[in-house]
């Protein structure tokens, strides 16, 4: 795909600099690739071929505006948590008839809106949020539509607090009480019983989990039908991970798609499927300068202007995310760098012993940074989020402006004499 290139040793995105846009709109900054983004999801599209089904992207992942818009553009359906969630889509002129509304702790103003505009399913998480639906549902004099999320119970292989399909995560229903909750479901006035969905974890990289995962939902489909309970859809969430290190596999997403089109075949189910991180993930970057450097007997730190709370996921998760030199003919000191932060904790990093030939003022382009990385950003230490750019073919768009001062202290209020 290389939405980022090299040309003459400078950064480029798509047919842009990536130097001209620190210069002209400051650091640190996101920089976001349009095409990239809608390859990635024409390569669910395409999965899916002609088996009916919807490609609901996971607004948490990235949820600006523009990246939602174009997502929308291209017949995307979106997966949301939130009912701030639900409104960017609606703003960005998403289709609310394609939005799985997924989260545990949803609560009625937001089911009430949700039912409003029209959303295609709640995804269910336990059954008193199954009793409040259907109450809240009676008092519009609508049905909801819903989907049970599972817990299937199957290891994701992944960093423990990205895993999400185990017992002792907090999320869905054990499958074994999935059967029982269903009669409820049925038996409710205001409920319509529209899919079955899970999602297991994020950042997986081989496929053996989903399939466990799918053959589990797939026994309990069955067994429904036997119930008399016919379902629309599975919706196998997201999950599918990208490459951040040398050593990781990224996963073919075409084949993935057409696997599970294979396991759910003959069953009259559409597919949906919530990928987040796939879509934007390699589609962006976090670019920062280089304020200072200084060593000591053992170390060799590089100071930059991006911190933690710009870009958390290494502090976070000990995420490994590839730091590059945006312009690869810097002649600054060669040395083994531990790439830190402006913020006032040890945590603030964002990789170390990199190997890079550096000096102040240089810039780095923290790479993969597309996905998780604005959308969990703060204003710890009272720092304004960065600015993200959208490149699409050569054309430069400021999709977010970089906060100002004011913007940080103006809901707040000095203390009254
Ligand atoms: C319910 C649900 N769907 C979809 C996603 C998106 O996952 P990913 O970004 O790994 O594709 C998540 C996040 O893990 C999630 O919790
Ligand atoms: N924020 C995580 C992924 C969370 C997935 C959300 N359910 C990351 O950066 O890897």
């Amino acid at each position: 795909m290389a939405a980022f290139h090299y040309q003459a040793n400078q950064l480029f995105i798509e047919q842009v600099s990536v130097a001209e846009l620190a210069k002209t709109y400051g650091t640190p900054l996101y920089v976001y690739s349009r095409s990239a983004i809608e390859q990635q999801l024409a390569a669910y599209q395409e999965g899916l071929g002609d088996h009916p089904g919807l490609i609901c992207y996971a607004v948490k992942a990235n949820s600006n505006l523009g990246v939602l818009s174009c997502l929308a553009q291209r017949g995307a359906g979106f997966d949301i948590v939130s009912i701030g969630e639900l409104e960017r889509v609606l703003l960005a002129g998403g289709d609310p008839a394609k939005v799985v509304f997924s989260g545990v702790a949803k609560k009625a103003s937001e089911m009430r809106r949700a039912l409003e505009v029209g959303i295609h399913c709640f995804n269910v998480e336990s059954a008193a949020e199954l009793e409040r639906l259907n109450e809240v549902a009676g008092e519009l004099q609508v049905q909801a539509p819903i989907s049970l999320r599972v817990n299937p119970d199957v290891d994701a292989q992944t960093h423990p607090y990205i895993s999400t399909g185990l017992k002792e995560n907090k999320f869905g229903v054990d499958f074994r009480q999935a059967r029982a909750f269903y009669q409820r479901a049925a038996a409710l006035p205001h409920i319509r019983i529209v899919g079955m969905d899970c999602h297991i974890g994020s950042q997986l990289l081989v496929s053996k989990p989903f399939e466990d995962a799918v053959d589990r939902l797939l026994a309990l489909v069955d067994e429904l039908k036997t119930d008399g309970i016919q379902l629309d859809h599975i919706d196998m969430g997201g999950g599918i991970g990208v490459q951040y290190t040398e050593d990781d596999q990224e996963p073919d997403v075409r084949a993935y798609v057409g696997l599970l089109v294979e396991r759910i075949k003959g069953r009259d189910l559409a597919l949906v499927l919530e990928p987040g991180r796939s879509i934007v993930a390699n589609a962006g970057i976090l670019v920062t300068e280089v304020e200072y450097l200084k060593s000591n007997d053992e170390h060799h730190f590089a100071i930059v202007d991006a911190g933690m709370n710009d870009l958390i996921r290494p502090s976070l998760y000990q995420a490994w995310m590839d730091i590059v030199p945006v312009n690869k003919a810097s002649v600054g000191q060669q040395a083994s760098w531990d790439v830190v932060g402006p913020i006032c904790e040890t945590g603030d990093f964002f990789g170390k012993g990199r190997a890079l030939s550096l000096q102040a003022g240089d810039l780095l382009a923290v790479m993969s940074a597309g996905a998780y990385g604005f959308v969990m950003a703060s204003n710890y230490n009272s720092r304004g989020r960065p600015a993200e750019i959208l490149v699409s073919q050569g054309h430069v768009q400021v999709v977010r402006q970089r906060e100002t001062m004011e913007s940080l202290w103006s809901l707040e209020a000095t203390a009254d004499a």
